[in-house]
């Protein structure tokens, strides 16, 4: 079953001080199924934050649609928006975006918070997330008393906790050193294998070897993708890297 879809999805800006207009999406196509977990990679300025904006309701498309469990996204009010985004989609960006004010389990219920849910109901859902994300010692910190990769684990708890259909992960590891990199991979792939959809747009072809299938953004269209089918993660990175290689020199592919 498609969790998301996008059909012929358009994106032109254009600057209200000249006339100057940029295509960053042409016409993209793709679909995602329930409980895939997506990378979605390409060169810098192929479109991939314009395309994660339009999934993530925070900017409209000139033309086109953004499908989400049947129910077309585009035209949401302003109103309902980011009610929408707070029951539907969660979030984990490259920078944690967590509020350093706030202890660490302040920041995971927010959304639940902002939602009205009752404090039983929070701590019920709040307990098996931090358990299996490692966090449960950390609840009581502060954001600034954590390590980088804590960060992100507090972070994605945050964007779990809401019980999303999706998840949006913009660079997840682009701050993160190696190992913490490789933790964070691990978790993702561990709430995959639970059945959660995942979106993560990355620069990092090792990232990118952890998800179920590749797809590939050139000049604004899906330029190729790679399903990880029974290929082991190596064997995933060398095709990623290939691929990447074809598109940096020019090549062409058909997906
Ligand atoms: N607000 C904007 N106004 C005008 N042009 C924009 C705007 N945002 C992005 N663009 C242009 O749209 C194109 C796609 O940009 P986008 O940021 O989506 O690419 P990207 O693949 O995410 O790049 P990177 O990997 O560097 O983050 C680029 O040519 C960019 O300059």
């Amino acid at each position: 079953m498609n969790i998301l879809e996008t059909k012929n999805l358009k994106k032109i800006y254009s600057s209200r001080f000249s006339n100057v207009q940029v295509q960053a999406l042409e016409n993209v196509n793709f679909s995602v199924e329930k409980g895939e977990f997506v990378a979605i990679m390409g060169e810098s300025g192929s479109g991939k934050t314009t395309l994660l904006n339009l999934l993530a309701t925070l900017d409209k498309p000139t033309s086109g649609k953004v499908i989400l469990n049947g129910k077309d996204i585009t035209h949401l009010s302003s109103k309902e928006v980011s009610s929408f985004r707070r029951n539907h989609l969660g979030f984990v960006f490259q920078d944690f975006n967590l509020l350093d004010t706030f202890s660490n389990r302040d920041n995971i219920l927010l959304p639940l918070v902002l939602n009205g849910t009752s404090v039983s109901e929070m701590e019920q859902r709040l307990n098996p997330i931090a358990t299996s994300l490692g966090i449960i010692s950390l609840l009581n910190k502060f954001p600034y008393e954590i390590s980088g990769g804590q960060k992100q684990r507090v972070a994605l708890a945050r964007a779990l906790i809401t019980h999303p259909e999706l998840i949006l992960a913009d660079e997840p590891t682009g701050a993160l050193d190696s190992k913490s990199t490789k933790d964070l991979l691990d978790l993702l792939t561990q709430i995959h294998e639970n059945g959660q959809t995942i979106l993560m747009v990355t620069h990092s072809t090792l990232a990118a070897s952890y998800a179920s299938r590749v797809l590939f953004i050139r000049d604004g269209v899906v330029f190729h993708q790679i399903y990880k089918g029974k290929k082991t993660k190596e064997e995933m990175y060398q095709q990623i890297s290939d691929t990447l290689t074809v598109m940096s020199t020019g090549g062409a592919f058909h997906v």
